[in-house]
């Protein structure tokens, strides 16, 4: 049974806390993905408790067991709700020995794989669909026998068809060129990628739009993961809503793997100050704007687009964004859970010509307010800081978080919001 979390801010809105932010998902999944490849030469430390990563940890711990049995029938893999995990295990399942039929929940069968089945199968992937068309499941039958080693692939949809080849390129026996055409989006997470692969001693070359990974061994090493910054953003949208905040976020890094770090730019604009501390970073709101921008383009890190939105609108600021076009396929159509959850407190967010403008004209915020989340992690957390400016902030189908934030709930706590549960 899914459960509503009511959230209310009591007496004055200034918040002094400290808040140890679990391991980013996205470092989490591909050092998953990547000890796996190596065979356990690499190791990771400090993985995250989100379900998205837990998802991923369980498949390949039983995976590795499952091959010491060496079962020849068609197993089936669920991801659940989890992007990375759906497009990384494409690849990682096309490499491997056995037959698969990697699925996910109903919303995943409607997210776009076509891109990286279709480069799958030019070099050698054995991967077809086994309901729509260009959709998962997907029936993999591995390990491939390369017949190819440059491949074109789109840029413009998603980068986690790329990270997903990048990270198979060493074990392929002729490695891999990938050409990427047109725009590439979310670029910070292929830098991610290669960036992870180099520390375990995985060399690449990116000339123009070419990006080369010849066959090599991984290094033996540790990946540690740092605390997510995606997860962060929702305390910068937490400091931008109350009247004084000091924040401590331990471990985080300000210069990080992570894109989702240039919240710390981008959040100079709504007031809010980051300062290196003894044990990570700490963020306070000046109340002052340190910077101003009309049209601020989100491309580079499209999971902080809900948090920026709300806060902007919650804030009044008629402000306009480009890079919003992959929003529509993620977790939900997040243009339109946006668009349907910010009129309620009056605000509309119009595109034209792939500037999505935020009119705030008619803001006002009732009494109580009651937020849909659309099994999207991020609509519940971007939404719950509003509390900060409305008596009572019900967000539905609370659990959402756990996918990448299991602990979100707790930590509104302990900085001082009340969380019924009804
Ligand atoms: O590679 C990754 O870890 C991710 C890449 C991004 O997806 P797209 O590349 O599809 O934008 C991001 O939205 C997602 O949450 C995590
Ligand atoms: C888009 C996201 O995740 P994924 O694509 O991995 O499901 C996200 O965490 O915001």
């Amino acid at each position: 049974m899914s459960k509503n979390a009511l959230v209310s801010f009591k007496g004055n809105k200034n918040i002094d806390t400290e808040i140890l932010l679990t391991g980013s998902k996205s470092e989490c999944n591909r050092a998953l993905i990547i000890s796996a490849l190596s065979k356990g030469l690499v190791k990771v430390e400090n993985l995250s408790n989100a379900a998205d990563t837990v998802t991923l940890d369980g498949i390949l711990t039983s995976l590795k067991e499952e091959s010491e049995l060496k079962s020849q029938d068609s197993r089936l893999i669920d991801v659940g709700p989890a992007g990375t995990a759906m497009r990384f295990l494409s690849a990682y399942l096309s490499a491997k020995n056995g037959n698969f039929l990697l699925t996910g929940t109903e919303r995943m069968k409607q997210r776009p794989i076509g891109i990286l089945t279709e480069a799958l199968k030019k070099i050698g992937a054995d991967i077809s669909y086994a309901e729509n068309e260009g959709f998962p499941p997907l029936n993999i039958s591995g390990p491939l026998q390369q017949t190819a080693s440059k491949v074109k692939i789109k840029g413009d949809v998603s980068s986690q068809y790329i990270s997903a080849l990048l990270m198979i390129a060493p074990i392929l026996s002729q490695g891999l060129t990938l050409e990427i055409e047109g725009e590439l989006t979310s670029k910070p997470y292929v830098d991610m990628t290669l960036d992870m692969l180099k520390s375990v001693g995985i060399e690449h070359s990116w000339t123009g739009n070419s990006i080369t990974i010849e066959p090599q061994a991984f290094k033996a090493g540790t990946l540690i993961v740092e605390p997510d910054w995606s997860a962060a953003s929702y305390w910068y949208s937490i400091a931008a809503l109350a009247e004084e905040a000091e924040i401590s976020l331990p471990a985080l890094k300000e210069k990080s793997l992570q894109g989702d770090s240039q919240i710390q730019k981008i959040m100079k604009i709504f007031g809010i100050a980051t300062s290196k501390s003894q044990t990570g970073i700490s963020i306070s709101n000046l109340g002052i704007s340190l910077d101003t921008v009309e049209i601020l383009d989100l491309k580079t890190c499209p999971d902080l687009a809900q948090t920026i939105v709300v806060i902007a609108a919650a804030l009044g600021k008629n402000m306009a964004f480009t890079g919003l076009e992959t929003l529509k396929i993620k977790e939900t159509d997040r243009i339109a859970a946006l668009q349907n959850e910010l009129a309620k407190i009056g605000v509309t967010l119009n595109e034209d010509n792939l500037v999505y403008t935020l009119n705030c004209d008619n803001l006002h915020f009732p009494d109580k307010i009651s937020i849909a989340t659309y099994e999207d992690h991020r609509m519940a957390m971007a939404f719950a800081p509003l509390a900060l400016l409305i008596n009572e902030v019900e967000i539905e189908e609370m659990q959402v978080v756990e996918k990448s934030y299991p602990y979100f709930w707790e930590d509104l706590k302990k900085a001082g919001f009340d969380i019924n549960i009804r």
